[in-house]
């Protein structure tokens, strides 16, 4: 990431023509931004009170009273108190019903509804919305669109070699519905014309982007993540599905290996096109689409893949230098969603062999006399089986894997992971992911405990004895998964986040001339 960009907004505006838009008449009062956090305030911001899941933001008020906050917007319980008003020292404060739902709502006002201005592109599925989404925008880059991304890797505009002009690192993977709004706004002044963005399943069932223009919807996969939160799968899927309800959905983006696929298809309003892509015949699945992007006679190469891919908009001859099968459903699904917002699909196949792997995704490290090192993000069960699937076809020695699990995450992913190595991978190694909270022993028994031979998998706690180790067992032939750290350059444990870097790790071990 380059040094951070800094693109100032006028947004000064009363709150009268606001909030009279949510049918609350108050004073005309001039208020300079939106705030979530108290500890944010300043005299010219609305601070925002809302329930939240862990804490009651109403309880820091009075906070914001102090910090001499001109207006309180604060969520209430009933209908009936929408809109009354009261002072508290110099602070007028709003009662606003249903304030968390309409957050995203309130800040497009605010912000004069900057996505109108651009096309946007939104990613949700267990796994791959970082992949799709950066490769999306690299790809617009390519075809000299000015594109931006918002997501896990942060929030920029993305050059057509991968690099990201930085607008800032984002807490979640989705920001809030404020931080949303304000980054449209930024992208907008700043002559964006894409953005592609990931829209997680918490952020949908958390409203985040409830008011969000989104002009194509894309689908990668689901399979299991977050039971922590959703409590079933039937909860997390119909969490995902909420993306079909954005406003002027004009797309939707589905993969047509992906059951969930069906339910999606079923669910669409008959304003949004379906365009399903996917490899080969089994994509056949969803034939009732309207529109189809299908790579047949893929063949694979140490340096990446070529196929031919067949769709609506015409047939062409694709190269990515991208490693792994899902990297292709990846880039279909890149390739799509620009098809379906006007570019031309000869224009796409001239470029599309420039794409770049994003960070910590699949990040292949190697020289002759070493074992591949390959880093990935996979962090869930089907992620890590994809990932070791992939490599089993790039690979002509044994496969080892080194991996772990999250701290205070989803328990039950655990042994699901410990069974897809064991069955995957021919050395497997369990090590410490951020344990959080939890004992990295007990988090390892958790993932040993869905392995049928336990005795024959090395528990490594400490992440770079682990790759140490691997490296020196295995051969030039071999190729070394580590999984799970990806692009992060820190872990948490206990309460403290330590550095730690793994694509640099290994990146200085070739340096050093590792064998
Ligand atoms: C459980 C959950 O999703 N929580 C999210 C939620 O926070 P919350 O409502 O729980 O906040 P809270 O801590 O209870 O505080 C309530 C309110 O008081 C305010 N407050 C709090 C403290 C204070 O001193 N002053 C103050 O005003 C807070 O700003 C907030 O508005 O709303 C916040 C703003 O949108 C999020 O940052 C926060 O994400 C937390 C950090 C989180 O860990 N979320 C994870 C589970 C998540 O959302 N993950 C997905 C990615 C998953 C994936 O990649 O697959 C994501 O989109 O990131
Ligand atoms: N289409 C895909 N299908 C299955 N696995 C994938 C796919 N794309 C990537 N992966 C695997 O999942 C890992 C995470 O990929 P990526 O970061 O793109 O997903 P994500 O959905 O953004 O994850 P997160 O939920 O953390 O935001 C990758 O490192 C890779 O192992
Ligand atoms: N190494 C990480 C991956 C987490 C991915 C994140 N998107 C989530 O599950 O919220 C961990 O488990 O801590
Ligand atoms: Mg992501």
């Amino acid at each position: 990431m380059q040094a951070k960009q800094h693109i100032q907004l006028n947004t000064t505006q009363s709150i009268q023509p606001l909030l009279a838009k949510f049918g609350i008449e108050t004073a005309d009062i001039m208020v300079e931004s939106l705030v979530l956090d108290s500890r944010e305030v300043a005299i010219h911001s609305a601070f925002i009170a809302l329930k939240g899941h862990v804490r009651d933001g109403r309880d820091f008020i009075p906070q914001a009273v102090s910090l001499g906050a001109k207006v309180i917007i604060a969520e209430c319980d009933t209908q009936q108190e929408h809109g009354q008003t009261s002072m508290r020292e110099q602070s007028l404060i709003i009662s606003f019903y249903d304030l968390s739902a309409q957050l995203s709502a309130l800040a497009a006002t605010f912000y004069h509804f900057p996505a109108s201005e651009m096309q946007i592109i939104g990613v949700t599925g267990t796994n791959g919305k970082t992949s799709t989404v950066q490769l999306t925008s690299q790809l617009a880059a390519l075809l000299n669109k000015r594109a931006a991304s918002i997501g896990t890797l942060g929030s920029g505009v993305i050059s057509c070699t991968g690099e990201c002009a930085s607008f800032g690192e984002t807490i979640n993977t989705t920001p809030d519905a404020i931080t949303m709004h304000k980054l449209m706004a930024q992208f907008a002044q700043d002559n964006v014309k894409q953005v592609a963005l990931e829209v997680s399943s918490h952020a949908l069932v958390q409203k985040r982007v409830a008011a969000l223009k989104v002009d194509v919807a894309v689908l990668t996969n689901l399979t299991r993540d977050h039971l922590d939160y959703h409590g079933t799968m039937q909860a997390y899927a119909q969490a995902k599905r909420e993306i079909l309800t954005q406003p002027e959905l004009k797309f939707a983006v589905l993969n047509g290996n992906e059951i969930e696929s069906k339910q999606w298809l079923a669910q669409l309003p008959n304003t949004v096109t379906p365009v399903v892509y996917g490899i080969d015949d089994e994509s056949l699945l969803l034939s009732d689409a309207q529109k189809v992007c299908l790579a047949k006679e893929l063949e694979y190469s140490s340096q990446g893949c070529r196929f031919t891919l067949v769709s609506s908009w015409g047939e062409c001859e694709i190269q990515l230098s991208l490693l792994g099968r899902f990297n292709i459903f990846n880039a279909l699904a890149a390739i799509a969603s620009q098809l379906c917002l006007g570019q031309a699909l000869t224009d796409i196949a001239d470029v599309a062999q420039q794409l770049v792997p994003v960070a910590g995704r699949m990040e292949r490290f190697s020289d002759e006399k070493s074992p591949t090192v390959v880093v990935d993000y996979a962090h869930t069960p089907d992620a890590l089986k994809q990932a070791l699937l992939a490599l089993r076809q790039h690979s002509e020695g044994r496969l080892f894997v080194i991996f772990g699990c999250g701290g205070d995450r989803d328990k039950g992913k655990r042994s699901l992971m410990g069974e897809a190595a064991e069955t995957c991978a021919d050395v497997v190694m369990i090590t410490n992911d951020n344990s959080r909270s939890e004992d990295p022993n007990a988090i390892a028994s958790d993932i040993l405990a869905g392995c049928i031979q336990p005795e024959k998998i090395q528990v490594e706690l400490d992440r770079k004895c682990a790759i140490d180790k691997a490296v020196a067992d295995a051969t030039p032939k071999d190729i070394i998964l580590v999984a799970g750290k990806g692009h992060e350059d820190y872990q948490i444990i206990g309460s403290e986040t330590v550095a730690y870097n793994e694509r640099e790790y290994v990146k200085q071990m070739f340096e050093r001339n590792i064998t």
